[in-house]
C-alpha cells in the first residue's frame, strides 16, 4: 500500500504495534488491534469522538487524512484534549485496493454481522465492540469518513441516520457545514451501516461523511479536504470547540425518499456512469430496470444518489432523494 500508515495496520504493514501501548505529550496511545488505535489524555475533556475510514477499502482520501492526523499525533505535534478512537475498518480491503473483500462492511452492522462468516463480518462485529469498549462518556460522536464512486453536485455531504423522530442538532449542522459538508441526506429509516449503529446502540451524533469522490492513493487533491482536515483536528485538540451560530441559509437538506433494491439478476440503471449524484430528472423518466420492474421518478425535484447496478442481489442499488427546506427540520 502506497500510503505508509504508521505501524498502525499491525499484521498489514510493517513491525506489529498491537496490544502495546506508549506515551506522547498529555496521552497514552494504545494499539488495540490492526487499524484500532485510542488516544486516552490524562485529563480528557468532555467528549468522546471516533473517527473511521476505509469501511470501504477503496475510499483513500479519508485514510489519509487520519493517516496524516495520527503521524502527527504520534510525532508529538497534534496534543488531544479529548477521547479519540481512529478505526481503519476494513485493513483487507486497503490492501486488496477494493471497495471489500467478500461483502460490503457497511450492510453489516446493528448485528447484521451474524448472517454470514466473510472476513467483513468478522470485522464487523469487532469493530462493534471496540466502539463499546471505547465509548464511555455523555457527549459521544462518530464520523465515519468515505468517499463516492460518482461526481456529486454537492461534492461534500453527510447522512443523517434515522433519529426515531429526535430532533436534528443545529450544533452538528454547523460543525459539518464548518468543514465544508454544507448538504445533508435525512435517512428516514433504520439502517445497517456503521454511522446507524453508533446512534442507536450508543446515542452518539454520528454521520456518514462523503467528503469527495474515490481515487487512488496518491491521486487525491489533499487541499480539497482542509476545512473537514481542520475542524477535526481542532474537535480532539482542543477544550470547548468554538462553532458560529447556526445559519439555515448554509445547509442544503434533502430528505431520502425512495431506497431501491436490486431483487434480479439482470437490473440496470437507465443513465450513464458519469451522471452525478444529486441529478434530478423528469416525473415519468425510467431511472431503473430490475427484471420486470421499472422504477419511475414519481415527484418533481426526486435526485439520484448512490447508484451502482453491480451490488449484489438484494442491496441497495440507488437512493432518490428530493429537497426538504430547513426551516421544516424539527431541530434542537
Ligand atoms: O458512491 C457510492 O455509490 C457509495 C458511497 C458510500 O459508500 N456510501 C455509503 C452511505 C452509507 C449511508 O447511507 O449512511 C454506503 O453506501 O455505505
Ligand atoms: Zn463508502
Amino acid at each position: 500500500m502506497p500510503a505508509q500508515l504508521p505501524h498502525v495496520l499491525g499484521p498489514y504493514e510493517g513491525p506489529s504495534l498491537i496490544g502495546t501501548e506508549q506515551r506522547v505529550n498529555n496521552a497514552r496511545v494504545e494499539f488495540w488491534d490492526a487499524g484500532v488505535i485510542v488516544i486516552e489524555p490524562d485529563a480528557p475533556g468532555d467528549k468522546d469522538v471516533v473517527f473511521s475510514c476505509a469501511v470501504h477499502g477503496d475510499e483513500t482520501a479519508p485514510i489519509e487524512m487520519l493517516r496524516d492526523m495520527l503521524s502527527d499525533i504520534l510525532a508529538g505535534q497534534l496534543t488531544v484534549k479529548q477521547r479519540t478512537l481512529f478505526l481503519i475498518a476494513n485493513p483487507a480491503a486497503i490492501v486488496n485496493g477494493t471497495r471489500f473483500v467478500d461483502m460490503n462492511m457497511n450492510r453489516l452492522f446493528s448485528g447484521a454481522h451474524a448472517n454470514g462468516n466473510s472476513p467483513e463480518h468478522a470485522r464487523a462485529e469487532k469493530l462493534e465492540h471496540y466502539v463499546s469498549q471505547f465509548f464511555k462518556q455523555q457527549q459521544r460522536y462518530h464520523y465515519d469518513l468515505h468517499t463516492a464512486i460518482r461526481d456529486s453536485a454537492h461534492e461534500k455531504f453527510a447522512v443523517y441516520p434515522f433519529t426515531h423522530g429526535a430532533p436534528y442538532k443545529k450544533q452538528q449542522l454547523t460543525f459539518l457545514a464548518e468543514c465544508g459538508v454544507d448538504t445533508i441526506l435525512l435517512n428516514q429509516a433504520p439502517t445497517t451501516t456503521f454511522s446507524y449503529y453508533s446512534v442507536r446502540e450508543h446515542q452518539a451524533d454520528a454521520f456518514t461523511v462523503e467528503l469527495g469522490k474515490v481515487r487512488p492513493f496518491g491521486q487525491n487533491d489533499m487541499s480539497r479536504f482542509a476545512k473537514a482536515d481542520t475542524m477535526f483536528r481542532q474537535l480532539i485538540a482542543t477544550d470547548a470547540l468554538q462553532l458560529p451560530e447556526f445559519d439555515a441559509s448554509r445547509h442544503h437538506i434533502y430528505d431520502v425518499c425512495r431506497t431501491i433494491n436490486r431483487t434480479a439478476e439482470n437490473f440496470e440503471l437507465n443513465f450513464p456512469n458519469d451522471v452525478a449524484n444529486f441529478t434530478e430528472f423528469d416525473t415519468g423518466f425510467v431511472l431503473a430496470r430490475d427484471g420486470e420492474t421499472q422504477y419511475k421518478v414519481e415527484q418533481t425535484g426526486e435526485r439520484i444518489i448512490f447508484p451502482n447496478a453491480q451490488v449484489a442481489i438484494g442491496q441497495r442499488a440507488l437512493l432518490t432523494v428530493i429537497p426538504l427546506p430547513v426551516e421544516q427540520l424539527e431541530l434542537v
